[in-house]
């Protein structure tokens, strides 16, 4: 049996009387990606800050590769790599030496970092670039940099808090392949993101979270089927239509729900057929359908658009 990364219990953080993390239970698989995602607020990154040991756990349990947080802090640091949210890079060394200081942290002699660092900037396709000052690099060169440091100390598990957040498309995308390429060597992931399609393309599994607490868990395309089914029919209303579409609709059609202007098929419901029956209905301006995605799931389980994504 494979063993667990992590293991939240009951687990709580409170900033005054404000409670960020919310009672909430957890289980990471090692060799694992698993995303938390949640709109602005939501407690990930204090999660998260609390799995590599930032933050003190204010109630519950928390144990990282089989140690109690509260126990035995070092011992977990040094099996982690963090990509923080900030690129916190050293401005005034090369990208090389970025590296080399940063492997000291972990005890690693400059000889033996050496060899490891050309291979990780080798592998982030950063290694033309390993004598230029940090400050000439692109945001999306920087943040695979501060990748590449977090593996200098060849971490079990690899924690990143949004890491393409800020980043144009392109970039972003190329950090994805290089994430998706370490997973072969049994890393185990965990991200916190609000990008939907970052979730959907990297995790194996993941928590939705909002106000500090767990709304869902599970692999993302059968959440998506769980509560939305395959499409999704998008119909923009005259204002204050709405209601009335809905009773009728609720009349005629069987395998739909609605919530504000967006309307949901059922997985067994005949696309065509309901926007047969839709369209003769003049409160509807606008018709789009397409395939359903986290978004939906979020708004479904919350009445609230996502307001993250592209
Ligand atoms: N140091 C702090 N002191 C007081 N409140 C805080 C502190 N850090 C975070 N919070 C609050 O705790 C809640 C959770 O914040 P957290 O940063 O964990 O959320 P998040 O999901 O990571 O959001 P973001 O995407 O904005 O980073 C928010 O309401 C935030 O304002």
């Amino acid at each position: 049996m494979v063993a667990n990364a992590v293991e939240a219990k009951q687990l709580q953080k409170y900033y005054g009387s404000l409670r960020a993390v919310d009672n909430i239970d957890f289980v990471i698989s090692q060799g694992e990606y698993f995303g938390i995602l949640g709109p602005n607020g939501a407690g990930k990154t204090t999660t998260v800050a609390m799995i590599y040991c930032f933050l003190p756990v204010d109630g519950g349990s928390l144990h990282v590769l089989n140690h109690n947080v509260e126990v035995d802090a070092r011992e977990i640091k040094g099996k982690l790599g963090v990509v923080p949210q900030e690129n916190n890079l050293d401005l005034e060394l090369s990208v090389l030496e970025n590296l080399i200081v940063y492997a000291s942290y972990f005890g690693i002699s400059r000889d033996k970092a050496l060899p490891t660092a050309l291979e990780q900037l080798k592998f982030f396709g950063l290694l033309a670039k390993k004598d230029v000052d940090v400050e000439s690099l692109s945001g999306g060169m920087k943040r695979r940099l501060t990748i590449a440091r977090a593996m200098m100390n060849k971490p079990e598990i690899l924690i990143l808090d949004e890491p393409t957040t800020g980043l144009d498309p392109e970039a972003r995308h190329h950090i994805w392949q290089h994430l998706k390429s370490l997973k072969k060597n049994g890393l185990t992931l965990i991200l916190t993101t609000h990008y939907l399609e970052e979730a959907s393309q990297l995790c194996d599994r993941l928590i939705v979270m909002d106000g500090g607490k767990i709304l869902e868990e599970g692999i993302p395309a059968e959440l998506v089927n769980k509560h939305i089914g395959e499409q999704v029919i998008e119909a923009g209303l005259s204002p204050g239509l709405h209601t009335k579409l809905l009773a009728l609709a609720d009349e005629q059609i069987r395998g739909f729900m609605s919530i504000g202007e967006t309307l949901y098929l059922h997985p067994k419901a005949e696309p065509e057929t309901l926007l047969e029956v839709i369209k003769e209905f003049p409160a509807v301006e606008t018709l789009v359908q397409r395939p359903a995605n986290l978004e939906d799931v979020f708004l479904k389980l919350t009445g609230r658009r996502f307001g993250g994504g592209e």
